[in-house]
């Protein structure tokens, strides 16, 4: 059987990471795409030079034509721009929209039978242009952001308790920006949700707070250390996981920025919500109970969303 054929948008630091990831997943043969002449070449024979080592089997190409997304499986979107020190995502709306317009048709027209990751930030603002101007069917069109800001929630928390990052789940929902919700009731070390930890003496409110507010700063935190970009091995990492699901029918219930329509009260609109990722793309939609508090931040995020989707509106007006 024809191993799955996995297109990359986007070359750069996320894209090489998410190359040799998937390399060494072995999850399919890849193409590279980029604008740029000769960086998905290079990286893709760079990578490709790392199998015998690796000991993986995969064909690894670098392209500038769309043609080569031929009939992907799988596509991962980063292309765009990241910010820089004393920007936020938000800033980058305007360069990036143009970007999701000519992937969007560029997937449209070689890749419509895709399951479609986007990355791009303003996350949410950009998985609802691109499933715009691709025309894919919902399901199929995902954004990756909750899974990144629930492992930087996860390691926060395994090292104030010390105790193993796998024994620690979390949750954060809502948009990938400042708002974002991350849920301390429905986050746990092997089971006991963090405020029964607070009870049991193992941390203080403060303590967690100052946790959940180091987690929605957790990109920022890494564009200011690196200067000139921004994260990209855990958010590789976390795209890859979805793809995983999607390619292995894992059905892994995952914080995703997704199409929600009757959830949450929501009426059509992207967010970050807990998703089953299964062989049908999004299969389900998770429709957990907020407390009022929980509610009013994230009725807050939504909000946020909302007013980024308006600004792509205006921007461009066939969105409109
Ligand atoms: N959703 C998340 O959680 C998350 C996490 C980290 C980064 N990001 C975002 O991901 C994006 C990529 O980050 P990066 O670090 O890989 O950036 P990068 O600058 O290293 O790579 C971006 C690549 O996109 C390419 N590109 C630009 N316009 C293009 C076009 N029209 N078609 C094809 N390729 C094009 C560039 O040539 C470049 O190689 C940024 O917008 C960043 O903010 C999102
Ligand atoms: O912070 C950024 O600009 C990149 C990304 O959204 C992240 O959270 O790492």
């Amino acid at each position: 059987m024809a191993r799955p054929k996995i297109a990359l948008i986007g070359a750069g630091q996320i894209g090489g990471t998410l190359a040799h990831l998937a390399a060494i997943k072995e999850l399919g043969d890849i193409i590279l795409f980029d604008i740029a002449e000769g960086t998905p070449q290079g990286k893709a024979l760079d990578i490709a030079q790392s199998g015998p080592s690796e000991g993986f089997d995969a064909v690894m190409k670098g392209a500038n034509s769309y043609a080569d997304i031929a009939g992907a499986d799988v596509c991962i979107v980063t292309a765009g721009v990241p910010r820089k020190p004393g920007m936020s995502r938000d800033d980058l709306l305007g360069i990036n929209l143009k970007v999701m317009k000519a992937v969007g048709e560029g997937i449209k027209q070689h890749a419509p039978n895709a399951f479609v990751i986007c990355i791009t930030n303003p996350l949410d603002a950009m998985v609802w242009a691109l499933r715009e101007f691709s025309g894919l069917p919902h399901e199929k069109v995902v954004g990756m952001a909750g899974v990144l800001d629930s492992a930087r929630f996860r390691h926060f928390l395994s090292l104030e308790f010390d105790v193993s990052m796998r024994d620690v789940t979390a949750f954060v929902l809502g948009g990938h920006g400042d708002t974002m919700v991350p849920l301390t009731r429905y986050s746990t070390v092997a089971g006991i949700p963090l405020p029964d930890l607070i009870t049991m003496g193992w941390t203080t409110q403060e303590k967690l707070d100052a946790i959940v507010q180091r987690t929605r700063d957790g990109g920022a935190e890494i564009v200011g250390l690196l200067k000139t970009g921004s994260a990209y091995y855990a958010p590789a990492t976390s795209a890859i996981e979805m793809a995983e699901s999607y390619l292995k029918d894992q059905k892994r219930l995952l914080p995703c920025a997704a199409w929600v329509d009757g959830a949450f009260g929501l009426k059509g609109m992207y967010v970050g919500v807990p998703t089953v990722i299964g062989a049908k793309g999004i299969e389900r939609i998770v429709d957990i109970k907020l407390n009022p508090t929980e509610q009013v931040m994230f009725d807050k995020s939504v909000e946020a969303v909302k007013g980024l989707v308006e600004a792509c509106k205006g921007i461009d007006p066939t969105l409109a």
